[in-house]
């Protein structure tokens, strides 16, 4: 029996992209575990892996039991929350970053006053996002949901496909409408959806090429400089050439998000508040087999960018000298 979609196509924005579906299968489909050894994206449906999110974790019920603590809050003055890493950004303790106007702000806030803030937000008001890791503030019934996720399920894909330690549980309390814009991550993702929809689009690592990251140094490291609303065709010619995959991800799925594979999420617009939980895991011990994966040349090109900049200090030098080694010798 197919379920009464709960969306329509116009809450998703539009993007100049073919993209292909990614796969849903029911969680005890052996291909699921075929998709994750492939280092594949899969939405896992009709699982208990996040049930109890599913089932309690509605906007009033976060508010009632997140915790009173002031929770990670993102501001916005657009739809994006573009990530940066503020390790890398020049300020008085830190010499070595970069001029850097940040795209977003970072508050603490109760969820009192989110939750208000969101209720009351009009145009021209920034957009709010909460981004709160799981930890020691998180209110007992939370604590007590988030045991009982289907832990068993969890800690056998972890094994099964040699991933390394659970390292955090990120619980997102989104604005309708927002966007974290295209980037990858170099962890292993279990993205769990528990109320609202997202709308998710990956390509794979091999896409590096099309999509343009940020230099390693630069605190986007990791993000695509792509604008999707309004691509700049003469900067990222190959951006045309990017494959990606989509889902529109429903209360209780999860959707595997491979290590190095880039993601773009919105929360649908006209589709009210959403509430994600993700799972990140380190990698695991990797030999190196050849030929390498995608995944792992990106993690060399990386390994490159940084020796490069400590031998060169200045990031400027970094691309004449590879444009010399590779122009005419390697071309
Ligand atoms: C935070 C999340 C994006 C989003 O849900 O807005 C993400 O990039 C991840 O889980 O790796
Ligand atoms: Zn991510």
């Amino acid at each position: 029996m197919c379920e009464e979609k709960q969306w329509n196509s116009t809450q998703l924005r539009r993007y100049d992209l073919e993209l292909e579906q990614i796969p849903r299968l029911y969680y005890t489909d052996p291909k699921i575990d075929e998709l994750i050894s492939l280092n594949k994206p899969v939405v896992i449906t009709g699982s208990n892996i996040i049930k109890t999110a599913k089932a309690n974790w509605t906007p009033e019920y976060l508010e009632q039991n997140i915790g009173n603590a002031g929770h990670t809050v993102m501001l916005s003055k657009t739809h994006k929350f573009k990530y940066f890493d503020e390790s890398k950004v020049l300020n008085k303790n830190n010499p070595h970053g970069i001029e850097f106007t940040p795209p977003t702000r970072k508050t603490k806030m109760k969820i009192g006053e989110f939750m208000r803030k969101l209720r009351e937000w009009k145009p021209g008001n920034d957009r709010l996002y909460l981004q709160q890791p799981l930890n020691n503030t998180i209110g007992d019934l939370l604590v007590r949901d988030f045991i009982n996720f289907d832990w068993e399920y969890i800690n056998n894909k972890q094994s099964k496909h040699n991933w390394g330690p659970l390292t955090s549980n990120l619980i997102l309390i989104s604005q309708e409408g927002n966007v974290t814009p295209c980037h990858y991550d170099e962890q292993q993702n279990f993205f769990g959806q528990a109320y609202g929809y997202k709308r998710c689009i990956l390509f794979p690592p091999s896409d590096f090429e099309c999509l343009y990251p940020h230099p390693v140094y630069h605190p986007h490291d990791r993000q695509s400089m792509v604008d999707f609303d309004k691509p700049d065709y003469t900067r990222f010619p190959r951006f045309k050439f990017a494959k990606g995959y989509e889902t529109v991800v429903e209360p209780g799925d999860v959707l595997y998000i491979p290590i190095y594979w880039w993601h773009h999420i919105e929360s649908l617009m006209r589709g009210g508040p959403t509430i994600s939980v993700n799972f990140w895991y380190k990698v695991g011990p990797t030999s190196l087999e050849y030929p390498l994966k995608d995944h792992q040349k990106v993690s060399i090109t990386r390994n490159v960018e940084k020796m490069l900049l400590e031998v060169l200090q200045d990031p400027k030098e970094v691309g004449p000298l590879l444009r010399s080694m590779v122009l005419g010798r390697y071309t």
